[in-house]
């Protein structure tokens, strides 16, 4: 017998999903969708997974959140690249049984709806994805995004060079002290609306920034698992080193008003903003779309990665999230 649970809710998102769009062609309802990229224009991709336990709980993140967040997570990566969204694809297992519930059901239009409003105000059509009963009870969704750039344009984490100054958009830690909130007093943000007050719950994909940036920067990487570590990988990639003024960092208020503002800054992960290099001679404006654009240090041709305060050098430790595997 069919299970009218999946293609009731394949049905709903098929209808809210219902977008006009020049690049995607067919989307929900047949086996595959067909995209079409502007003329002269690369595709980028990109997946996420947003699992229970691991990116979010349903007793701390209110349901809007996880979806905001679920496709946010892809967004940020299409952002670092300078990529324009393309098209979303969701894969979501759900515990069997869980739109059998008033709650179940609840949590179910809430996530679609804080994902929805995203795609919507970023232009970003939900052209397909998958559905199915998780073996579990946890609640497992999985986000592929596509973007495109104008041919060879796109911003990479590998070309670096020494000299560059190293920036980064908006504000560090915030996430990552509001998830300490959160998770002390989850009862505060059941009615968190998506607003640029909440950087946890709601983060804001840097996409403009980042397509303004693909002729001013040199590389660029989006900050999800803390700046420490981030800024490894584009060190790393890059074949070379950094050296990044402590005092220089722009701290998130929330933060700054928590016990350890550079530890949230350096190491907290989540924030999803990016982090970008430039020519020392790059005119790098002081915003973008009124978004701060901050320098907090220089790449260097030695490979270390230093933090500097009161006059004195430090190694910058990889201290952000790292899966255990
Ligand atoms: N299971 C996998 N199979 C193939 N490639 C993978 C796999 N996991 C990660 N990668 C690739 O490794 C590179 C680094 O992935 P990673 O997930 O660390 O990216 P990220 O942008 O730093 O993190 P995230 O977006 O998850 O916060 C990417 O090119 C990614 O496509
Ligand atoms: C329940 C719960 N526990 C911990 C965290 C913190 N957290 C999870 S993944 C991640 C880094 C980015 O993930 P990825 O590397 O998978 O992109 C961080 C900082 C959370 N959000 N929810
Ligand atoms: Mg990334």
């Amino acid at each position: 017998m069919a299970n009218t649970g999946e293609l009731a809710l394949i049905q709903q998102i098929r209808q809210r999903a219902a977008h006009r769009s020049g690049t995607v062609r067919l989307g929900i309802g047949d086996d595959c969708a067909v995209l079409r990229p502007p003329t002269g224009h690369d595709i980028l991709v990109t997946t996420d997974f947003s699992l229970e336990g691991r990116h979010f709980r349903r007793d701390w993140h209110p349901a809007v959140s996880v979806g905001h967040r679920c496709l946010a997570r892809g967004l940020s990566d299409l952002a670092a690249m300078g990529a324009k969204p393309m098209a979303a694809f969701l894969s979501l297992a759900l515990p069997e049984g869980l739109s059998k519930t008033a709650t179940g059901r609840r949590w179910i239009q809430g996530f679609l709806a804080g994902l929805m409003a995203l795609a919507d105000a970023t232009g970003t059509p939900l052209a397909g994805g998958d559905t199915a009963a998780a073996p579990g009870e946890a609640i497992l969704a999985d986000i592929v995004l596509l973007g495109s750039a104008p041919r060879g344009s796109e911003l990479r984490r590998s070309t670096a060079r020494p000299g560059d100054s190293l920036y980064v958009t908006g504000a560090l830690g915030g996430a990552s002290a509001e998830f300490q909130a959160l998770a002390a007093r989850p009862q505060r943000f059941r009615r968190a609306i998506a607003d640029a007050a909440h950087p946890h719950l709601f983060p804001i994909p840097r996409l403009a920034a980042g397509q303004r940036l693909r002729r001013l920067a040199t590389a660029a990487i989006d900050l999800s698992d803390g700046l420490s570590t981030d800024l490894r990988h584009l060190c790393e990639e890059s074949a070379v080193g950094a050296a990044v003024d402590a005092a220089a960092l722009p701290i998130h208020p929330l933060a700054q008003a928590s016990a350890s503002p550079l530890d949230h800054a350096l190491n907290g992960g989540e924030d999803y903003e990016l982090l970008f290099t430039a020519s020392p001679t790059a005119r790098v404006p002081k915003q973008i779309g009124g978004i701060p654009i901050t320098r907090i240090g220089q790449i260097t041709r030695s490979r270390g990665i230093f933090l500097s305060g009161n006059g004195e050098d430090e190694p910058l430790r990889a201290a952000g999230w790292e899966h255990r595997i």
